[in-house]
């Protein structure tokens, strides 16, 4: 499936962007309204910190609506952001208040970065927060009273690990979407779009190391009479059991998904047409000689091929299926169960 890291990022990128951008209209007036009371205050040089904040936050603001590396951006974002709220903590003139801001770190930080990254930086700041609270505070003070302590500690670990868990099992849910979206549900096999997600990847690292790339559309014959003679479980039972037999005999590195109906789609990476040629015929022969047996009798199948190859037949995903296609009516049109890589070779298609 395409749990890809990548592909997660990409989808999780408009929802750490609306974050992001909530996060930044907050920053910016928390930093207006607290640079103002700081500055009543006297605190001249927090307020100016203060009112960077809210200066920079502005400038990212208008950087994030339209760029393509969001992760850099939250980055440049939460450095600086959690960098202002340590020393805010540090300053001797700040209230003690100001710490409750350290139970922001762990939801920020997995709201906007995931799980993985979203947990190294929550602990490592929120570690700074207890150096700078030890530093701060001597063992005298009211704060450092066990209740007290007692209460920040298990408050800012209770939303640790709460942003920890929601991040994984919000992660799970997405995964877990894209596999169905992705399926297909009578044979378990790829659907046709996660067929077009593997092919686009695979080109770039066809083109990037100068490998062959091959298609297959494969329909079974005369699938109508199975379901007519054999009912339409049984249609069912015949297309799993295909399935099943490509799952066994492809490799790994390959791919078969189900376009719809009774079509199939099969990817062969590093193949130029006479293998997949091959392959195809291997499959057609071992289909021809299975023995699927429903309530007693045996189903008789047969499968007809189209084949196609990058940069031969075209350079996307749609040339390769219309020659492909192109070539399986022609393997139909010559009499079925049989594979055709090229219509010009129709003469000899079935001798394959
Ligand atoms: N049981 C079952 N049948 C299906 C499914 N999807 C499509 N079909 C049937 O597959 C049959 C396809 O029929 P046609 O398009 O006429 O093709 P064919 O009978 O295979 O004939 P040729 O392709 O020309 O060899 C139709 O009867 C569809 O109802 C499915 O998920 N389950």
């Amino acid at each position: 499936m395409d749990t890809h890291p990548d592909t997660l990022t990409q989808l999780a990128r408009p929802h750490r962007k609306a974050v992001l951008v909530a996060l930044l209209w907050i920053t910016i007036l928390a930093g207006i309204l607290f640079g103002i009371l700081n500055a009543t205050k006297g605190a001249l040089a927090l307020s100016i910190l203060e009112w960077g904040m809210s200066l920079y936050s502005v400038f990212l603001l208008l950087a994030v609506r339209r760029t393509q590396h969001l992760e850099r951006w939250i980055l440049a974002y939460i450095f600086p952001f959690f960098t202002a709220m340590m020393i805010a903590i540090a300053t001797p003139t700040a209230s003690v208040t100001v710490f409750g801001w350290v139970l922001l770190i762990p939801l920020v930080s997995h709201l906007l970065l995931g799980r993985r990254l979203g947990l190294g930086i929550s602990l490592f700041f929120i570690g700074v927060a207890l150096v700078i609270f030890l530093y701060r505070f001597d063992a005298g003070d009211a704060v450092m009273d066990v209740r007290s302590v007692a209460n920040m500690v298990i408050l800012t670990a209770c939303i640790t690990v709460f942003s920890h868990v929601y991040e994984v099992s919000r992660e799970r849910s997405e995964i877990q979407l894209l596999q169905m979206a992705q399926t297909d549900f009578l044979t378990g096999l790829p659907n046709r779009s996660r067929i077009k997600v593997f092919f686009e990847r695979e080109k770039s690292r066809a083109a990037r190391e100068q490998q062959p790339l091959s298609l297959l559309i494969i329909d079974l014959d005369h699938f109508k009479k199975v379901n007519d003679r054999f009912g339409h479980e049984a249609g069912d039972r015949a297309l799993v059991f295909f399935a099943d037999l490509l799952r066994q005999r492809l490799r790994a590195t390959d791919l078969a998904g189900r376009l719809g109906g009774e079509e199939f789609g099969v990817i062969l990476v590093n193949t130029a047409t006479n293998t997949a040629s091959q392959v195809a015929e291997d499959l057609r022969r071992a289909l021809e000689s299975a023995d699927l047996q429903h309530d007693g009798q045996s189903i008789p199948l047969s499968m007809s091929v189209g084949v196609s190859e990058l940069g031969v037949d075209g350079h996307n995903l749609q040339d390769l299926l219309a020659a492909a296609d192109q070539r399986l009516y022609a393997a139909k049109d010559n009499g079925r169960n049989q594979v055709v890589p090229d219509p010009t070779t129709l003469a000899t298609a079935s001798l394959c």
